[in-house]
């Protein structure tokens, strides 16, 4: 999203999206703008009665002479709207202190992660983990904890200011109101490069750092492996210099930002000490009390404080903007929608295929070549069916179109007969196990990492399950058995039985469609075999769709789709195939003759 570059529609811009976060709050934060408003008319009041006040101090030319009277009028007016500034101003930060910010900061946070649980896997894949969980921390404080105290600098930096000038014009001397009033389009410019040096130093400070932190990720977890190839001098030397660009950045930063804030200051105080002395010249042509200017005096003295002030919170605020725009792009994202079924004619027919593609047609967001082009087929229920080809092909896409990542471009997906697009999150995912490389373990004992696959499942199921799967041999000799947290135990589950954990979490989910991608070499001879037991425990009796890498299964499969570059060029059983002596027998005897060459 960009923003205007000018100073008043950029902030008429962020006060609209601030309401936005704010959400259910946003009442009590316009109620807090509105308290700081009238805080600042009262200080600008407040100010404006030093006029009437040297005017009674000074009294009339050519006797002058204080008339006590109206100067403790004035003064005592003075005292009260000084007070009413206070209040108003306490009031305003209630919103800070009376608990808003930190139920606007929950609200966001529930909000965020509300929508991360909706947003289509397709899009949380292009998020990086560390920026969305800095989104939900940081950013959100960044954001809304410096709402109030920036507004209200804001607020009084032009409020103050403007009473002044209402009130000089009103019932002192337009003239001076007019010089006044002139000053301020001066601070524009100056205000825009200082917003521009903000927003290039929050860009490359936030650089570097990513820069360092990689680097210190990358040193640390790599530790063991630099020893063993005593490397360690020569990565530390890389990180060295990442934290001497931070260094550099950082120290450009300040020297950068040290004379837009001072020449701002500077600038609005020999604006002001102009308009002085335009007022005595106007003193010596008689044309302006001596009082007048006096008040001035103090009143030009008392204006640029805001303004440094607002200066120096250039930096917050555009911190702010920049975690806005995080908060934002999570909060655009919308969850695939659910589409009405289409009313059928009559019954469900028996014979519909477990799974069907339709003309699928789908290319990854961001990118030009199609990765899945005009895929059709037809799987009858309870048949096992292996997706092979080379790598890139599009085999993994296939399966994050089925588990609904995303939707195609063209065609339909259909389960039993119905368009998975009509089919709830939960109902969809009801009909599907998956058995992912990557087995993602939860923070939680063993049981509850199984009982995930049917979270009302009884623990003697999950038992059942786990046996199942193989995986009460090495569940067994753990300490707390199925009670073991996960935790505990780190890393020293081996890939094999993580697979296993995984498979128990589909057996126990008893779903009819399995997606399967089977182990690699990954896993060792003995390991392995184990696994592919798990598996066939799993595979009964389901309709099955495994990427398949070992040949085993490639042979046994009711059907072989063979893809390359996106497309289906084969289909049909393994023997069929190798007798067509297409790129499946190609790929076969590639694979042949690989086993061979092993053996
Ligand atoms: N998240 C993504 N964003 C953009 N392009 C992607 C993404 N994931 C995959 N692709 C591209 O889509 C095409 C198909 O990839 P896919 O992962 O489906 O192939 P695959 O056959 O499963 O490969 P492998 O056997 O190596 O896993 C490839 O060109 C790949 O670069």
């Amino acid at each position: 999203m960009s923003a205007p570059s000018s100073p008043l529609p950029r902030f008429r811009d962020t006060w609209r999206r601030l309401l936005a976060v704010a959400g259910a709050e946003a009442p009590r934060f316009r109620r807090a703008v509105a308290w700081f408003s009238l805080a600042a008319v009262a200080q600008g009041l407040a100010f404006s009665c030093l006029f009437p006040l040297f005017d009674a101090l000074l009294g009339p030319a050519p006797d002058p002479a204080p008339d006590w009277g109206r100067v403790v009028f004035w003064l005592l007016a003075m005292v009260a709207l000084a007070a009413a500034d206070l209040v108003l101003s306490w009031k305003g930060h209630g919103f800070e202190y009376d608990g808003t910010i930190a139920d606007v900061t929950h609200a966001l946070r529930l909000d965020l992660g509300q929508r991360l649980r909706g947003m289509p896997m397709e899009i949380l894949a292009r998020h990086r983990t560390g920026t969305l969980s800095a989104t939900l921390g940081s950013h959100i404080d960044e954001v809304v904890v410096p709402m109030g105290t920036l507004s209200q600098v804001m607020i009084r930096t032009l409020g103050v200011p403007l009473t002044v000038i209402g009130v000089t014009a009103l019932c002192i001397d337009v003239r001076l109101a007019l010089a006044l009033a002139l000053i301020f389009p001066l601070a524009v410019p100056l205000y825009r490069h200082q917003h521009r040096l903000a927003a290039r130093e929050r860009r490359d400070g936030a650089a570097a750092h990513a820069r360092v932190e990689a680097d210190l990720i990358e040193y640390t977890q790599g530790l063991a492996v630099l020893r063993a190839v005593g490397q360690t001098g020569a990565r530390a030397q890389r990180l060295r210099a990442s934290l001497a660009t931070l260094r550099q950045v950082q120290r450009d930063a300040l020297m950068a930002s040290l004379w837009p804030a001072l020449l701002m200051s500077g600038l609005m105080e020999l604006g002001l000490l102009a308009v002085l002395g335009l007022g005595l010249l106007w003193v010596g042509g008689g044309s302006l009390s001596l009082a007048a200017v006096a008040a001035l005096l103090i009143i030009v003295m008392r204006l640029g404080e805001p303004l440094a002030l607002f200066s120096e919170l250039t930096k917050t605020f555009v911190l702010m903007e920049a975690a806005l725009e995080r908060i934002e792009v999570v909060r655009a994202a919308r969850p695939l929608p659910v589409l009405p079924a289409s009313p059928r004619p009559g019954p469900k027919p028996d014979d519909a295929p477990a799974v069907a593609f339709e003309n699928v047609s789908f290319t990854y967001a961001g990118t030009d070549t199609p990765a899945l082009v005009d895929v059709g087929f037809r799987l009858p229920a309870r048949t096992l069916t292996a997706l092979v080809g080379p790598s890139g092909s599009g085999k993994s896409t296939l399966t994050r179109l089925l588990l609904r990542h995303a939707d195609p471009q063209a065609g339909v997906i259909r389960l039993q007969g119905d368009d998975i697009r009509t089919l709830a999150p939960e109902a969809l995912m009801r009909r599907l196990s998956v058995v992912f490389q990557d087995v993602h373990l939860f923070n939680d004992t063993i049981l509850e990492n199984i009982r995930m696959g049917r979270p009302d499942a009884s623990d003697e199921a999950v038992r059942e399950a786990a046996r199942a799967a193989h995986c009460l041999d090495f569940i067994d000799r753990l300490p707390q058995g199925l009670h073991t947290p996960v935790g505990d135990i780190g890393g020293s589950l081996s890939g094999g039985e993580r697979q296993r954990l995984s498979i128990a979490r589909a057996i126990l989910k008893d779903a009819p469609l399995v997606l399967l991608d089977e182990p690699t070499a990954a896993l060792d001879t003995q390991s392995e075999r184990v696994v592919q037991t798990a598996i066939d425990a799993l595979v009964q009796d389901r309709t099955v769709i495994v990427i398949a890498h070992r040949l085993s299964t490639v042979v046994g499969a009711d059907t072989v789709l063979v893809f390359d570059q996106g497309r289906i060029v084969e289909q049909g059983a393994h023997a069929d195939l190798v007798a067509a002596n297409g790129p499946y027998a190609a790929l076969w005897r590639a694979q042949e003759e690989r086993k061979a060459w092993h053996a």
